[in-house]
């Protein structure tokens, strides 16, 4: 029987739709290698583009065939110079993981070469640890608030609701278990002054309990940063609340090369989008350059998520053949040094990956 899992692409803004292409090729070429497992992707409009035409950057349309699909893949969106009358920035990817309720902003970090970090002394997989970003509320939940501009002050809320604690930390202790690393949790967080993150510090000693096996541990957000620049092998799983990993997770990925060495995925109960944790970098656009790892590595966490041993067996087979690409580190973009441009990356992930799975095709 084949398996046909609906896929949703969502290009987005800058250079979004360059490093989406780049996954969605990989996806494409590995599909005959899988056995009984097809690939419905459909392309849809959202982001500035889609708001400069339509006046609405995630129609209703849009939302549906992603609300109705297996997975979403998305490139990324938003221009800092186009903005809604109230001054912010069109971002509808904060409108998925709201609607969609995807609490879990899974933000995975690894070295893939000594030469891809700013510090000393880390080489190969010597930094390796999972941020895990609570995505639907924290300070993110005041943001439908618009500054009177003439007022005399501006606020915004910082929401933690046991249920989204709750959910967000079950699901950093499954993937400590998962990882089978050092089998640790670190919450990241501001007890020392906000009762909100009492109340998150409370919720996540409780959830600790049930799992004698992994150690939890507690770190000041301030302290966390220092901490991710001195001794980032300390880390395996940390969780966090929306705002301190939105800011985190940009600084761990300056740690291993940059922001296209970061893939994410935002998960919840029905639904998950896939994107690099990278905006559309507007510098670069449309000049071919833009690093694809981190978009590929987000499609690789997509096939793990699909629930299939096909799509697993694709997802470490894309992920062996990155590593095996980033082990020369002549194999890079401009962003990290390199001279290759964002299609000759891919080609030569996708002449490893094909040289993978053809060695399985004939061992099977
Ligand atoms: N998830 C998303 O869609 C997302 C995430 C972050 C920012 N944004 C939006 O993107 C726009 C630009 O934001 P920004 O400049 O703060 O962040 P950015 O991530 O787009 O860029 C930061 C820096 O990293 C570089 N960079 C990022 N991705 C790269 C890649 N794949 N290859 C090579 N270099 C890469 C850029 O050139 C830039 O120098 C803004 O409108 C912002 O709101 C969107
Ligand atoms: C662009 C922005 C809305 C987004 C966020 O704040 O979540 C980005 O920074 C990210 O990390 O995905």
């Amino acid at each position: 029987m084949i398996k046909t899992f609906k896929i949703v692409v969502l290009g987005g803004d800058g250079i979004g739709p360059e490093v989406t292409d780049q996954a969605v090729r990989l996806l494409r070429e590995m599909e005959p290698y899988l056995s009984g497992v097809k690939f419905d992707l459909a392309e849809h409009r959202v982001g500035v583009g889609e708001y400069q035409r339509s006046g609405n950057a995630l129609p209703e349309s849009t939302f549906e065939a992603c609300r109705t699909s297996d997975a979403v893949l998305l490139g990324a969106m938003g221009l800092p110079n186009v903005r809604y009358p109230n001054g912010k920035e069109i971002a509808p990817q904060l409108d998925l993981r709201e609607r969609l309720q995807l609490f879990g902003g899974i933000r995975p970090i690894r070295l893939y070469h000594e030469s891809d970090t700013p510090l000393k002394g880390y080489g190969k997989d010597e930094i390796d640890f999972v941020l895990v970003r609570e995505s639907t509320e924290g300070l993110f939940y005041g943001r439908d608030v618009v500054a009177d501009l003439d007022a005399d002050e501006a606020i915004n809320e910082l929401r933690i609701s046991r249920v989204g604690a709750e959910r967000v930390c079950r699901l950093a202790f499954d993937l400590a278990r998962k990882r089978n690393k050092a089998k640790k949790v670190s919450l990241i967080d501001k007890a020392n002054v906000l009762s909100s993150m009492v109340y998150f510090r409370h919720i996540f000693d409780q959830v600790a309990k049930d799992y004698p096996d992994i150690t939890p541990e507690h770190v000041y957000v301030d302290a966390a940063s220092l901490f991710m620049v001195r001794k980032p092998d300390a880390f395996d799983v940390m969780v966090t609340e929306n705002m301190f990993g939105d800011i985190l997770s940009d600084l761990a990925a300056g740690l291993v090369g940059g922001m296209g060495m970061a893939p994410s995925a935002d998960i919840g109960e029905d639904a998950a989008v896939f994107q690099p944790s990278h905006g559309s970098a507007p510098d670069i656009a449309g000049q071919g350059i833009a690093n694809p790892i981190a978009m590929i590595l987000s499609a690789a966490m997509m096939l793990e998520w699909l629930d299939h041993t096909e799509t697993h067996r694709a997802a470490v087979a894309l992920e062996t053949a990155v590593s095996e690409v980033l082990s020369d580190p002549s194999h890079r973009t401009p962003d990290m040094g390199g001279k290759m441009s964002t299609t000759q990356l891919t080609d030569a992930v996708s002449s490893s990956l094909q040289k993978i799975l053809d060695s399985q095709q004939l061992n099977a």
